[in-house]
This record gives C-alpha cells, sequence and structure tokens, in this order.
C-alpha cells in the first residue's frame, strides 16, 4: 500500500480554544478514511487545513508527497473537497452547475463531462430543472458529482450525508464505494458511527481536537471488549439455576429471564457454557453471540464506559 496523505502533529488555536492537539494520521492510496466524532471535535477544520483553506498553527500537511500550503497550486487539481456548504447554485439547472464547473477548470467537451456525470448520479431527469428545486439527496449527488468535475484521485467529504433520509443516504454510500472500487482515495468526516462502519477502511476517532483511537472497523470494535453470550430462558427459576451453574463466569443479569456472559476467554467459550447447561438439563428458551459495536466503542472512548 502507499501513504497517499500523511498528516503530522497538526496544532490549530482558535481565540483561547485548542481546536486540534497535535493530530496525526496517514491514509492509503484508494481507500476510505473516515474521521469520526461529535459534533465540534474538530472534523471540519481539520478537513479545511488538509485541503489549504485554513492555515494550522503548526505541524504538517502531505498529500502525494507534496506539502501544504507551499505546494497547493501544485496539488491542488488532484484532490477535491466538498464541504458543509453546498457549492451549487440553486438558481442554475443541475447541468448548469456542472457544465459551469467543469469550464472553470478549463475542461474541453465541460457539456459530455456534465452528461456523464448527471448519468453516474441517476440525476438525467431532473438535468434540466432549477437545482433550487432538488430534494435534500438529490442536492448532496449533485454537490457530489461537481466535486468530482476533473476527475480528482482524493476527494474530501464533509459529512457528506447528515440530514439525508435513509434511502438517500444508502444512495451516496453506494457511490462513494463505487468511487472507492474506481480507485480513488477517499476521506470523509461523519458524526455517524454507522456510516464509519459501513464505509471505512479505516477509522480514526477525534475527540476534543485529539485522535484518541484509530484501526479497522473490526480493529475497533475489539476495544470494546469481548463477544458476548446471550441467555434467555423460559422462566426466573430456570434462569436462577442457570446464574448458579455459571457463577464463575462474567454474567449480567439483563432481566429475570435474560443473562448476558461475557466470553473472555473466545468465542469457545460459549460452548463450553451450553454444554454446562444442557449437562444439568437446564432449558434454554434462546441464545446468541452479541458482537460489541462501533456504538460501544464510542461510549466507551467518549464516557469511559461500555454498554452491558
Ligand atoms: N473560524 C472559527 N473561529 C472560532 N472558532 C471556530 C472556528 N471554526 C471552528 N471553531 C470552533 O472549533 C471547534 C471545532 O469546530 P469544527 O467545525 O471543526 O467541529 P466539527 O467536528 O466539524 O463539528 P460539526 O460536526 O458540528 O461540524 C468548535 O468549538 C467550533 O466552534
Amino acid at each position: 500500500m502507499t501513504t497517499i496523505i500523511k498528516i503530522d502533529q497538526i496544532k490549530k488555536r482558535f481565540g483561547k480554544q485548542q481546536v486540534l492537539n497535535h493530530v496525526s494520521l496517514s491514509v492509503e492510496q484508494g481507500t476510505i478514511y473516515s474521521l469520526l466524532g461529535a459534533n465540534g471535535a474538530g472534523k471540519s477544520t481539520l478537513l479545511k487545513i488538509m485541503t489549504g483553506l485554513l492555515p494550522a498553527d503548526g505541524g504538517d500537511v502531505e498529500i502525494e508527497h507534496h506539502h501544504l500550503p507551499k505546494d497547493l497550486l501544485t496539488i491542488q487539481r488532484r484532490f477535491s473537497y466538498s464541504g458543509q456548504q453546498s457549492s451549487i447554485d440553486d438558481v442554475l439547472t443541475g447541468m448548469e452547475n456542472l457544465t459551469l464547473v467543469a469550464k472553470l477548470r478549463h475542461l474541453p467537451q465541460s457539456k459530455v463531462v456534465a452528461q456523464d456525470l448527471l448519468a453516474r448520479f441517476s440525476l438525467t431527469d431532473a438535468a434540466n430543472k432549477a437545482a433550487g428545486s432538488y430534494s435534500g439527496g438529490m442536492a448532496r449527488r449533485l454537490d457530489l458529482a461537481m466535486s468530482l468535475v476533473g476527475d480528482p484521485e482524493i476527494i474530501f467529504l464533509d459529512e457528506p450525508t447528515t440530514g439525508l433520509d435513509p434511502a438517500s443516504r444508502n444512495d451516496l454510500w453506494t457511490m462513494i464505494r463505487e468511487l472507492k472500487a474506481k480507485g480513488k482515495t477517499i476521506f470523509l468526516t461523519t458524526q455517524y458511527i454507522e456510516e464509519a462502519d459501513q464505509l471505512a477502511d479505516r477509522i480514526g476517532f477525534l475527540r476534543d481536537g485529539e485522535i484518541i483511537a484509530t484501526g479497522t472497523p473490526a480493529e475497533m470494535k475489539q476495544l470494546a471488549g469481548a463477544e458476548k453470550l446471550k441467555l434467555i430462558f423460559k422462566n426466573d427459576a430456570d434462569s436462577l439455576v442457570a446464574q448458579k451453574i455459571l457463577e464463575t463466569a462474567q454474567v449480567t443479569v439483563l432481566d429475570p429471564v435474560t443473562l448476558v456472559v461475557t466470553l473472555s476467554a473466545g468465542n469457545h467459550q460459549s460452548l463450553a457454557i451450553l454444554k454446562q447447561l444442557a449437562d444439568a438439563e437446564v432449558p434454554i428458551d434462546n441464545f446468541g453471540l452479541v458482537s460489541p459495536t462501533l456504538d460501544d466503542v464510542f461510549m466507551k472512548l467518549t464516557k469511559g464506559v461500555t454498554q452491558g
């Protein structure tokens, strides 16, 4: 893998507020990196620094071996940035918006470029309607299409699906996955754990201007702890017998008939537990493995607790 973006020790202060505190990360070519954090964590600020829109107070931004802001003019055609504020002109049609961007980028055959993008983003039928009349999902798709004029290698997206309904969010996720399949590198910010889980090859958790954890979605979930075995009994009496049998295990009583056993010895421990209960002839109504979610990690990292 080739590192395409490298951020080293970025610092940024607004007045007395230290918004970014020695942030370092790297992104491999052809992957999706998701910077995950709550409102005000500093995601947009970092993105603006990474795209040369805002100067950092210290640290280094390296994109394809060029350094910002020094080499911005050399490198800026290689990436696009889609901010939280849409760059769409509501009075112009979808077609006109795209053609305008293509002309501003001095591309030959601006109309062909626009038509191709309208088709890719399922906007051909709405091509000649004023963009101001588009639904939220259509506007986001147009905004993303506009950021792809000129076929950039690296795509920076600031909270691309915030405010969208689930169907439109899914559409956009599909389009982002298609960009990755074409070999593009995508760096996106999100406050949605599910979005990071669905899209990212690598996640960075940003809290109060610091990356407090980083890894693949699977690695991040491991931070939340072991898998759990959920056991549901028909009645309180069976549950009480099971609790006695499993007294050496790490058991949480969710309700009188539901127990959750933390599999601290690994998933195979579930078989031993089920055998223990079967040998003692304790009937189990239902059971299943419960995997940690990114929600669990988020809770643990932001509040210092893990959900049961
Ligand atoms: N130009 C600015 N001047 C002063 N403070 C700012 C400025 N831009 C951002 N901030 C502050 O920096 C902090 C981080 O803001 P930022 O927009 O980077 O967060 P974020 O993680 O992107 O949040 P959101 O999800 O709400 O966009 C916030 O407290 C914000 O108020």
